[in-house]
């Protein structure tokens, strides 16, 4: 940050000028043209971004197309006068009063509310400010109030000048009207005549030397007391200070490059006579407006108010607050190629053009500021880059018919953000040639009153004399009229009411109906609450169901689980059977081998062969009748229960089935109603609501009013009109509050009132629809779900179907036990074999019994052969040993006798016979027997062999 010297030698801060934006709402002529809102100011307040978008585009996208500026604040159409000077001019207005000169400038394109902004509404109410009251009367008010309660004496003086067409007029000119008044001529400080320096570095440098300078001020003290009795006493109101003394004063006031030769300064003491100044000066132009057409659109206004503030004793602190009320800036925007013919024309507005680009320049901070090349400029120039406190208020539109203008008022609001001023307390003038030049006001108004005191009446001159006079009776004609028009505008006045107490009933109409969409909204919303209840059950439904369905899985698999059970113990059952059975075969073969060895014979055999048979076939056909009775009381089960569940199971998809359809019903009933409330909603808004727009209604009503005033008004001579325009804006601004009071604030309402319900409504609308789509999710899911689980059962059904017939078909394809013995081929093979076996071994038998018989009558023969030889040698004496031999066989004997030839033949023999006499305890015993029966009469031939040698022997021996 810069820093110059100060008076008192401190350095000056450089200082950004203060750039707000403020954007009011669109006014008739947008809304009738149906322009859209393309200026957007974040909600938030303080904040310092405005966006406006430039594009078709919208939502979105036009969003991000749009251009943001920066400034130091933005306000919305909301922000009202009393907040523009808290915010924009309080700050200021702090400063002024300690002594710095301060400047507050409107900058926008017409009808974008800079007088508005910068004078508003300057009349008084029961000796009070209105709401609209803008800048200038505010801090009139605030002055005063501020330093009445301040000890320090204070002069105030204000000036009021208007800028057009490059010429200066000031405003406060008793002569205006009869334009006798006096030419003003803009003055660089110090030089007492118009000077080209070019550039500020020049303006500056060719300043004359500060009076705030010590030195000065000391050569000039004198002590004039001036106390705040004399301010209040004295009471000087519109005093006139000769030129030569607002020369000096402009010579004293060493900061100011510039100063305008014979603008008059008037000394006031109240904010009233403040406001009368103001009131004047704004008469003056409208006089001005009249004839030139939108000449107030192209013409600026600088009212100052110069305050002079006691200061160490001797001195006063000179301090000005310059109130500027520029032209419209579209004339600039609109220049373009054709500014030189536009200008030639009078359109384009020289001032405006040189602002732009001293802000450009200073914003740049270009070498060359353009100041003096337009009297504007050269006012502003301490404002601007100077030693001024400043803040700019850009006044812009937001309908999109004026965007252009309002991105160029933009540009030029963010470039002059980057203005950097220094702001100097250094004003001083010396106590006594103020109380001077008050004293000298003072006496001249004190020597005219004297005078015409003395004439005893009223003083006038012939020439006033007869003004007056032709003002009296032209007033009279004006009151006659007045008179006419008043009664005129008391009809239209109740006209309005009449149509006031009609939009009453328009909207009484309209919340009737909103009532009734809130009734029907809260009947859909009970609706609703039932839909959701019914989807609660339904999905409670499903869960049951599907717990019922997993329930049925469980029992499908315990039914598999026991049926393999059942197999299992059957195959046990089965397998103990047929090994019980086997063992009791074995235990009967055992028993028939027992009764063939306790000497069984055919019948035996065969009657043992019936019986296992028959008990064969008894243990089968009970293993039959368990299995088919365990077979049948299974499926039997199988057969109650199946149906059963799957009736239940049907019972209960067909009841989810007839619920779920019965809620689609229901709900696609609502659905469809709340499609033709919302219809319904949507056409009454369309036609009804919207199209009945109150505030078109009101403002039509109002400026057709207006208008109506205003044509009949516009004869009426300038006093009266004055008094009309003050009682038609009356009647506006107190129509505005009362009709807006009363038809806005019904619409704000019912609007506020309608937005949550609309939106609620809007939320329910898409509430109901992701519930349609989820319902409808789910009822496919659900469909899907007891399909499968139908199929499931289907085809668990034909499983357990074709298992249970496949059973009956395997229970009856079981033969009879005895076909099963009969057709079982081992059995019958076991069995034949049995026979065949029994039949050999029988043979065997009694081939071994006629062999032993053969053995037994040869053994007879060989005894009888033996005892006859025995005999025949016993008669012979030479065989007298053999006499030992001579008794029948002794088995004993020949056994102790081991030394005697016969005893291989007598262990045999009787061997032999213990064979015959011996059953072989099973089959291979009686193979074996056999086997040995045949090795026994091998043997017996041997031994009958070794017998037959024996005996030979024995013969030999003999
Ligand atoms: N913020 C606002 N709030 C309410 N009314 C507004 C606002 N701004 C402007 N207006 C209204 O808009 C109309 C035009 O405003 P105003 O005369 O102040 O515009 P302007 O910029 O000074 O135009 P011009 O350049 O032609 O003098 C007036 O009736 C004024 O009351």
């Amino acid at each position: 940050m810069g820093t110059t010297s100060t008076e008192n030698g401190e350095d000056a801060e450089e200082l950004n000028i203060t750039v707000a934006v403020r954007c009011r709402g669109r006014n008739e002529r947008e809304i009738k043209a149906r322009s859209s809102v393309v200026v957007s100011v974040p909600d938030v307040t303080g904040s310092s971004q405005v966006a406006i978008n430039t594009t078709d585009d919208v939502g979105i996208t036009a969003q991000m197309n749009s251009k943001t500026y920066t400034v130091d604040k933005v306000f919305d159409p909301s922000a009202n006068q009393t907040l523009i000077f808290k915010e924009i001019a309080e700050p200021l207005f702090g400063d002024f009063l300690k002594g710095y000169n301060c400047t507050v400038l409107v900058y926008g394109m017409t009808s974008t509310g800079k007088t508005y902004t910068m004078t508003g509404d300057e009349k008084l109410y029961n000796g009070e400010l209105s709401d609209s009251a803008g800048i200038i009367p505010r801090i009139l008010f605030k002055l005063f109030e501020t330093l009445e309660t301040q000890d320090e004496d204070y002069v105030i003086k204000c000036s009021f000048v208007e800028l057009y067409n490059e010429e200066l007029k000031d405003l406060l000119d008793d002569g205006f009207e009869n334009s006798t008044m006096k030419k003003l001529r803009i003055y660089d400080s110090g030089c007492g005549s118009t000077s080209n320096s070019g550039s500020r570095k020049n303006s500056r440098n060719n300043s004359p030397k500060l009076v705030g300078d010590p030195s000065v001020n000391r050569r000039r003290m004198r002590t004039a007391p001036l106390t705040n009795s004399l301010n209040k006493q004295q009471q000087l109101s519109q005093s006139q200070l000769s030129h030569q003394q607002q020369y000096q004063q402009h010579q004293q006031d060493p900061h100011a490059s510039v100063y305008i030769q014979n603008l008059q300064d008037f000394h006031i003491t109240s904010a009233k006579d403040g406001l009368k100044l103001l009131q004047k000066g704004l008469k003056n132009r409208q006089v001005a407006t009249t004839k030139m057409n939108d000449f107030s659109s192209r013409s600026h206004t600088i009212f100052t108010i110069t305050l002079y503030k006691e200061h160490e004793g001797e001195m006063f602190r000179v301090s000005k607050m310059n109130l500027v009320d520029l032209a419209g800036s579209e004339n600039i925007s609109r220049s373009g190629a054709q500014h030189q013919r536009a200008k030639e024309a009078g359109s384009i507005n020289q001032s405006l053009l040189t602002l732009g680009r001293v802000i450009n320049s200073l914003a740049d901070k270009s070498s060359h500021v353009p100041f003096r090349e337009s009297k504007l400029t050269r006012l502003l120039q301490d404002s601007l880059g100077g030693n001024t406190k400043t803040a700019l208020i850009a006044t812009v539109s937001p309908a999109k018919i004026n965007s252009e203008e309002t991105c160029s008022t933009l540009q030029y609001a963010s470039k002059a953000k980057n203005i950097k001023n220094r702001p100097q307390l250094k004003s001083f003038i010396m106590k006594d040639i103020l109380v001077k030049s008050i004293t000298a006001e003072l006496a001249k108004i004190k020597s005219d009153l004297l005078s015409t005191k003395t004439r005893e009446g009223i003083y006038m001159s012939q020439e006033n004399y007869k003004e007056m006079t032709n003002d009296l009776e032209s007033y009279k004609t004006e009151v006659q009229e007045s008179k006419r028009i008043i009664e005129r505008l008391s009809s239209q006045n109740s006209l309005l009411l009449k149509d006031k107490r009609a939009s009453n009933e328009v909207n009484e109409l309209q919340r009737l109906k909103l009532q009734n969409m809130n009734d029907v909204m809260s009947g859909l919303y009970e609706k609703l609450d039932a839909q959701h209840k019914k989807e609660q059950e339904l999905a409670e439904m499903t869960s049951n169901l599907k717990s019922t369905l997993s329930s049925s899985q469980s029992l499908v698999k315990e039914y598999v689980k026991k049926e393999e059970q059942m197999t299992q113990r059957m195959q046990v059952i089965l397998g103990d059977e047929f090994l019980r059975f086997r063992e009791m075969l074995i235990d009967n073969i055992e028993r028939i081998k027992e009764n063939q060895t306790k000497g069984g014979n055919d019948e035996n055999v065969k009657h043992h062969l019936d019986v296992l048979k028959q008990e064969v076939i008894e243990l089968l056909s009970m293993a039959q009748n368990r299995a088919e009775k365990m077979y049948k009381d299974w499926i039997e089960k199988i057969l109650e229960e199946v149906p059963n569940i799957f009736q239940t199971l049907s019972d209960k998809v067909d009841h989810v089935n007839s619920v779920i359809d019965n809620y689609y019903n229901g709900l696609a009933e609502n659905l469809s109603d709340i499609s033709e409330e919302y219809n319904n909603l949507k056409q009454y808004f369309n036609e009804h609501f919207f199209k009945n727009n109150h505030e078109d209604l009101l403002y039509s009503h109002i400026d057709k009013t207006y208008h109506r005033l205003q044509l009949s008004a516009d004869g009426l001579f300038q006093k009266f009109r004055q008094m009309m325009d003050d009682h038609l804006k009356d009647n506006k601004s107190l129509m505005i509050q009362s009709l807006r009071s009363a038809t806005t604030e019904i619409i704000d309402k019912e609007m506020q009132l309608f937005d949550p319900q609309r939106k609620k409504w809007e939320d329910s609308f898409n509430l109901i629809n992701q519930c349609d789509s989820i319902s409808n999710g789910l009822n496919s899911e659900i469909k899907s779900a007891l399909s499968g689980i139908k199929s499931t059962f289907g085809s668990s059904t034909d499983m357990i179907n074709q298992s249970i017939s496949k059973v009956k078909d395997e229970v009856n394809s079981y033969e009879g036990a005895s076909k099963i013995l009969e057709h079982n081929e081992i059995v019958q093979r076991k069995i034949a074999d049995i026979i065949i076996k029994d039949t050999s071994l029988r043979n065997g038998l009694q081939k071994t019994l006629e062999s032993s018989e053969d053995h037994v009558a040869a053994f007879d023969r060989l005894k009888k052969h033996i005892r006859e030889t025995v005999i025949a040698e016993i008669n012979t004496p030479s065989r007298v040993k053999m006499t030992t031999l001579n008794t029948p066989i002794d088995r004993k004997g020949l056994q102790s006798t081991e030394r005697t030839p016969l005893k291989p033949a007598i262990l045999q023999l009787n061997h032999c016979s213990d064979n015959i006499n011996t059953v072989p305890q099973s089959p291979f015993k009686s193979q074996q027997c056999k086997s040995n029966s045949v090795s026994c009469v091998s043997k017996r031939h041997q031994d009958n062999d070794a017998w037959e040698e024996n005996l030979n022997k024995i013969s030999r021996l003999e």
